[in-house]
């Protein structure tokens, strides 16, 4: 099938990269030059595991990438694979979906034969239906359900593990407001959909849209739910991860997304969950619970820095950062939790001197007035205290002789020999 995308970002090169992968003919619609180039020239504009090869096995013949949006029309799908941000009051921002839904809707407008439009940017219910859909049709000219079709394909894969995420998913979730729809996209998927691990859920355009909101605030939320749980062991003496790998052996519940701690960040779980938040307060509900998972969220933080203060004093002191993505396996520092640690101890007049094994030159811009070091021992050298912020597997069996006084607070419960510390201080055990 022939297939565009529009927006090479994470979910638009490996989901482009992929669909070639399973043999259709694939096109990156992209505004960014250099992402473009670096795709026709067979390379990853992203690190992605697995990503690369594919992109190097493809391109030039059935992955191709521009920044025309006219080769759409080549093309019988288009995936808008655009961001969705936040606005500063949490909300859902759409200024770019509806550029490209114009754009994409122009290009249309000169093609003759039916044309289907999926949805796989992360929106709130509506958003296809009531803004995509009234955008392209005026710009198009042509009528959805006469020409053109609309439908709604979220997308679950994680970053670090983006390219099995997507081949290999637990469910794959199609919303439509026609069979035909349907249809096109179980041929799309059709290799996908033949693994017996993978799910199918067809559904209608808004649930669809919601499904991917419910997951991540759930996911999101039952992090918060062992990081209140730990917090709550913390006071009784008791080792959260003890308790929560008990918990999770009951089924219902299950082991994974219990690992309690710092905290969660990225680019999807935070935007989302206030985007949800502020939809649901739009629609007249006030969701009190998610409200509390942000908060329960934010304090983990400063009570990592609390714990540091107990036996550190912070103002003048030099404090070694481990680690500074949002998670390892990937250089992606935004909405990480190691921010938030480095501001609060700035804020108490501590130095820090940061280490990461990817991300260091994604945080320098916004923080350049904090040390770095090319090496975890370099970082310790000296200090008088560490915090572990990213479970980097590295950071396991780390020596921290070097250190000035072996102070460490480990907000990733990482393997660490306490007995040769002289304070160890788990958040959350
Ligand atoms: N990153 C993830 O792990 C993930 C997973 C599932 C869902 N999502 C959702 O998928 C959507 C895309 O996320 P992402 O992480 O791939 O974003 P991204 O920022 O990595 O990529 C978006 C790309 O779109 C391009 N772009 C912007 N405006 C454009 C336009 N008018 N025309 C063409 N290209 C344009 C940008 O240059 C960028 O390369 C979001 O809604 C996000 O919430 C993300
Ligand atoms: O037991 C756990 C599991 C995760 N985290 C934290 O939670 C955050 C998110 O982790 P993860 O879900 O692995 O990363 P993402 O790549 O952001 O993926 C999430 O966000 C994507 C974008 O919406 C979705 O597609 C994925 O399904 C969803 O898992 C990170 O800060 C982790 O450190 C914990 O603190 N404890």
């Amino acid at each position: 099938m022939n297939v565009s995308i529009i927006g090479s970002g994470y979910v638009g090169t490996t989901v482009a990269a992929c669909l070639a992968e399973l043999g259709h003919d694939v096109v990156n619609v992209e505004i960014d030059e250099e992402i473009v180039e670096m795709i026709n020239a067979g390379e990853a504009p992203i690190h992605e595991s697995g990503l690369a090869e594919r992109i190097a096995a493809h391109a030039g013949t059935t992955l191709r990438a521009t920044t025309e949006y006219d080769a759409v029309r080549e093309t019988e799908v288009t995936f808008l694979c655009l961001p969705t941000p936040q606005t500063d009051d949490g909300s859902l921002d759409l200024a770019i979906m509806e550029a490209g839904a114009e754009s994409l809707g122009r290009a249309l407008a000169e093609k003759d034969d039916e044309h289907l439009v999926v949805v796989k940017s992360t929106v709130l219910p509506g958003t296809t239906e009531d803004v995509v859909g009234p955008v392209l049709e005026r710009e198009s000219g042509t009528e959805i359900g006469d020409g053109l079709a609309l439908a709604m394909n979220p997308e679950f894969l994680r970053m670090g593990t983006a390219v099995r995420d997507f081949l290999e998913p637990d469910k794959v979730v199609f919303g439509t407001a026609d069979d035909e729809a349907a249809a096109t996209l179980r041929e799309l998927y059709a290799p996908i959909l033949e693994r017996a691990e993978t799910d199918l859920v067809e559904t209608e355009i808004r649930e669809a849209e919601l499904i991917k909101y419910a997951n991540n605030a759930f996911l999101a939320s039952k992090v918060s739910l062992v990081n209140e749980l730990g917090n709550i062991a913390r006071e009784y003496g008791a080792d959260a991860y003890e308790v929560l790998e008990a918990v999770g052996l009951d089924e219902r519940i299950s082991e994974r997304f219990m690992r309690s701690g710092l905290g969660w960040g990225g680019s999807c779980f935070p935007k989302d969950v206030n985007a949800l938040r502020a939809g649901a307060r739009e629609q007249g509900y006030d969701p009190e619970l998610l409200d509390a998972v942000v908060a329960v969220n934010d304090e983990q933080p400063r009570r990592l820095v609390g714990l540091l203060a107990d036996h550190v004093s912070l103002s003048g002191a030099r404090i070694a950062v481990l680690g500074l993505s949002f998670k390892p396996g990937t250089d992606d520092v935004r909405k990480s939790r190691a921010l938030d640690v480095i501001a609060e101890l700035t804020a108490r007049g501590a130095d820090v001197v940061a280490y990461d094994p990817v991300a260091i030159e994604n945080v320098r811009p916004d923080y350049p007035d904090i040390e770095y070091a090319d090496a975890a021992e370099s970082a310790l050298a000296g200090a008088d205290g560490a915090v572990v912020a990213t479970d980097w597997p590295e950071f396991d069996d780390l020596s921290f002789d070097g250190m000035a006084r072996a102070v460490v607070v480990d907000g990733r419960r990482i393997d660490i020999d306490e007995a040769a510390l002289d304070v160890y201080e788990g958040l959350t055990w």
